[in-house]
């Protein structure tokens, strides 16, 4: 189907819609005003739109800012000029296709980019308005208050449920008076406690693979987050378990910001307050379009990324 049919496009755009919403969407007739540049949303957007949804953001918390973040692994540069806004209370799903940088993004987020040996990064990450980068900050506290779950469910095979959920107070050194409460009330956010609350000592390793990410989720809780970063996190699970993680995300929401990888289009509609598509056209990976999951996913400004949301390539 030709892509350049505004009546077909059209149609394409509000089928996509209501495929991956089960709504309608409104498309705009003219798409000649598109902008060429990078669009971002700022803090006030988010803060504003989330206000209207749910009520007042959280109290004493700004947010995490990415502001002209480039990385490279060696000589290749992976990443360029990536500015995004993650406010308090909402979620933002990252889309595009495989290679383009989405994952060395979020680690660069919380400072897991450094991990990796040839690994390089230019720009500034705030939250709460001061860099994570600045000399002199405690990497272990960032990691604390930027939690990270993963595509694959890693609980710690050798310990129980109970010792899962806590591994990160104690690997922290935070002590803690009420451990059994800290527990049911993680265990309950990732909505999981039902399943577990009377196998709490039984092995981490002993539970489904939905259950096993969700036990992660109530792992990365226990350090009370800011912000709860999460690279494909149903990409190995069954439906059922997807949608359950699902509910998850929009239900911690409500108390932090979270970021969420997926190629999964209805997963991105599902979830997300906002979406950015990244893009790689052979150098490193950019940003092209970031706005609110509805406008990205019915009125695209970017023709790239109306074809993405489409499914015409990635
Ligand atoms: N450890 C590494 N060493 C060298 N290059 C790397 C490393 N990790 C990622 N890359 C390269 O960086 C680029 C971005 O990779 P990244 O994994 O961030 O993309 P992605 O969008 O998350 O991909 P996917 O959707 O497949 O997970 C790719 O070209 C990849 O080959």
């Amino acid at each position: 189907m030709s892509t350049t049919d505004g009546a077909n496009s059209n149609n394409d755009r509000e089928e996509t819609m209501s495929q991956v919403t089960g709504k309608q969407g409104s498309i705009s007739q003219d798409r000649s005003a598109a902008k060429q540049s990078v669009a971002t949303h700022s803090l006030s957007d988010v803060a504003s739109a989330r206000r209207a949804k749910i009520g007042q953001p959280i109290a004493g918390s700004t947010g995490l800012e990415a502001r002209g973040v480039h990385a490279w692994f060696g000589k290749k540069h992976v990443l360029e000029d990536i500015s995004m806004d993650f406010f308090s209370g909402t979620v933002t799903a990252l889309i595009g296709p495989s290679g383009c940088g989405k994952s060395t993004f979020i680690r660069i987020l919380n400072r897991m980019h450094e991990f990796i040996p040839t690994a390089a990064l230019a720009g500034q990450v705030l939250l709460d308005g001061k860099d994570v980068y600045e000399p002199g900050v405690d990497v272990t506290k960032i990691r604390l208050r930027v939690g990270m779950v993963f595509q694959k469910p890693n609980p710690f095979p050798s310990m129980t449920i109970k010792e899962n959920v806590l591994s990160g107070l104690r690997l922290a050194q935070i002590k803690i008076e009420n451990a059994d409460e800290l527990l049911e009330s993680c265990l309950r956010r990732a909505g999981l406690w039902d399943e577990v609350k009377d196998r709490l000592n039984e092995y981490g390793g002993a539970l489904s693979g939905g259950q096993q990410q969700r036990l992660c989720i109530a792992r990365s809780l226990a350090v009370n987050p800011q912000v709860l970063l999460m690279d494909e996190p149903c990409s190995a699970l069954d439906p059922g378990s997807t949608l359950r993680i699902e509910e998850t995300v929009r239900e911690l929401s409500a108390s932090m910001s979270i970021v969420i990888v997926t190629h999964n289009m209805q997963q991105a509609a599902r979830v997300s307050d906002y979406t950015g598509f990244f893009l790689s056209d052979g150098g490193p990976g950019r940003l092209i379009e970031s706005g609110t999951t509805e406008a990205i996913f019915t009125n695209p400004k970017q023709k790239r990324t109306e074809d993405y949301v489409s499914g015409r390539f990635g």
